[in-house]
């Protein structure tokens, strides 16, 4: 960093310090680890898995945790109660978002993070209703057929020999999301475009980082030009945004030829309609689009935020059936008792099928994979009662909270023997059922801001996982003796699974995803009639 910069953090940072004192001098702070000088907790906030660092935070401070970057507060909410008040009781005041000076220099209003970057406004509060209306539980309806057809292709990439699991299943999780919105199978431009989503997805996520960025803390530092040195952010992100051009560039011409073509389903449609777009020439589109940014904000929703979550948990009962056999054998026997041999599950068969949907239900709280939610940002001062540490914690103006999804999921107070996989623990007739909190209300956010997505990614991850266990066995991967290797499971987020030995060595971790790699487990197919089952399913539909 140059001396320019240098001058301008300190004193920016020194102007934040003052403001924090004399904020702190007003009311008591939630509990936190003791803040340093200037950099406040920078070096305490953990550079990778913080859902661990945080999880060890809650031990010691109880229901929230407060710490300051440069002067910025972040507040970490622990308990599932904390989220409910907080998020969902007072949710007309904590739905906003960090506003991020990053976002804006990558060029992320273009392709709009799907939503989620938006402040509690008008506008968005525009596109949650319609979002809604596409994604609701009525409308997700018209999406079985999609999901169905993806996750028989699946299947049927996996009867190939040497087949990459991890590529194919985030194909398939891809291809059905991107149906849902374009009405369009991706054709010549799917590549490219999930390359693009993962750049833009993966920098979003870390802009939102706090401490990571320091024009996050000091604007001022946006106007710099980039090739001073010390710019490097600036650099980084005329990179991004580079690619946040091309990716809109990419999805206009999608969506021209879908609407053109007529072969809009249901959710592009739905939303596109209700922006009034008028003709099908593709002349007013143009116009419509180069100026409303709503409807490329909202068809990109369920690429952006639906693929990474949909294809973790998938691959986190990949992983759960390998290291749970009797889960495995016990969800079978089920299916093959309700549905049959003959064929695949539907979505109709999910109400009969109890063990499996328990099994899901674990899978989703197995430790979460968005393990520390999408931050809010509060609009104004509150005071929460309850913490046992600070029973009047003050949560400072425009602070951000990070919800602790993984200690919630895995809260020791509100089930027992939180770190095991016990599908049985959803089952109606555990003694402990009815206290237990249902993941999905967890893990999916709440109040305002909950996850628009949840119903689509519920029929995905029903099928995908239903017919994956009708169809096959799924055990651990075998070294060249032919024996099966032990599983070893590490959930830091780095190498979120390992196997001893190493069979999977490529592994993607984002900071604020816990990523189990599926890498290279074995799909025996549970019979020579399931294979024909498999092969036929696609003229089925
Ligand atoms: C198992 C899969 C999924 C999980 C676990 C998940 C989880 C979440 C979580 C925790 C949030 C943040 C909520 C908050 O800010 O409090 C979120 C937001 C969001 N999700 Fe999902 N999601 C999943 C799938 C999907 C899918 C398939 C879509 C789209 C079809 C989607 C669209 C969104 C959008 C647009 C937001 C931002 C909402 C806003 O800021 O207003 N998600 N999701």
């Amino acid at each position: 960093m140059d001396r320019p910069f240098v001058a301008l953090a300190l004193f920016g940072a020194a102007a934040l310090v003052v403001a924090r004192l004399t904020r702190r001098a007003r009311r008591p702070l939630p509990p936190g680890p003791k803040p340093r000088w200037i950099v406040g907790n920078l070096f305490d906030m953990p550079s990778d898995s913080p859902w661990m660092r945080f999880a060890e935070w809650s031990e010691l401070y109880g229901e929230i945790t407060y710490v300051e970057v440069f002067g910025q507060p972040i507040v970490i909410l622990n308990s599932l109660s904390a989220c409910k008040e907080l998020l969902e009781k007072r949710g007309a005041t904590s739905s906003g978002r960090p506003i991020g000076i990053m976002h804006e220099l990558m060029n992320m209003h273009k392709v709009r993070a799907g939503l989620t970057s938006m402040q509690d406004d008008p506008f968005w509060r525009y596109e949650r209703r319609l979002t809604h209306a596409a994604f609701g539980p009525q409308s997700v309806q018209e999406y079985y057929p999609i999901q169905e057809a993806q996750s028989v292709r699946f299947l049927q990439k996996l009867l190939e020999p040497d087949v990459n699991c991890k590529k194919e299943l985030r194909y398939a999780i891809g291809q059905t999301l991107f149906e849902v919105a374009y009405g369009l199978s991706p054709e010549q431009y799917f590549d490219e475009f999930m390359e693009m989503s993962d750049t833009l997805l993966r920098s979003f996520l870390e802009a939102t980082i706090p401490g990571r960025f320091l024009v996050e803390t000091i604007p001022i530092l946006r106007y710099f030009p980039s090739w001073l040195p010390g710019a490097g952010f600036k650099r980084y992100a005329e990179g991004v945004s580079k690619v946040s051009d091309r990716h809109s560039t990419i999805y206009f011409e999608m969506v021209k030829r879908a609407w053109v073509s007529l072969h809009f389903r249901i959710a592009a449609a739905l939303m596109v309609t209700s922006l009034s777009i008028g003709t099908r020439d593709g002349s007013t589109l143009i116009c419509v689009y180069s100026t409303n940014m709503s409807a490329q904000g909202i068809t990109l929703v369920p690429w952006i935020a639906g693929i990474d979550t949909t294809d973790q948990t998938v691959a986190k009962f990949m992983i759960a059936m390998q290291t749970h056999p009797d889960a495995q054998r016990k969800a079978q026997e089920e299916l093959d008792r309700v549905v049959g041999t003959e064929r695949l599950p539907t979505i109709a068969d999910r109400d009969n099928l109890p063990y499996l949907h328990a099994l899901i239900k674990e899978v989703l709280r197995w430790h979460p994979g968005v393990a520390t939610g999408i931050p809010h940002r509060l609009t104004q001062d509150e005071v929460y009662k309850g913490s046992y540490l600070c029973p009047q914690s003050f949560i400072p103006r425009f602070s951000q909270r990070c919800r602790n999804i993984a200690r919630q999921a895995n809260d020791g107070t509100l089930l027992t023997r939180p770190d095991e996989f016990i599908p049985e623990r959803f089952l109606d007739t555990d003694p402990g059922f009815e206290s237990l909190p249902d993941p999905s209300e967890i893990v999916f956010g709440f109040g305002r801001r909950i996850c628009p997505g949840r119903h689509v990614a519920d029929g995905t991850v029903f099928l995908m996982i239903s017919r994956l266990l009708a169809t096959y066995w799924i055990s651990s991967p075998q070294d060249n003796n032919g024996q099966c290797t032990d599983v070893h499971i590490d959930w830091s987020g780095v190498d979120a699974v390992r196997y001893v030995p190493m069979v999977c060595l490529q592994h993607e971790a984002h900071d604020r995803a816990s990523y189990p790699n599926p890498m290279a487990p074995r799909f025996t197919p549970r019979s020579p009639g399931t294979i024909d089952l498999i092969k036929v399913a696609d003229t089925m539909l």
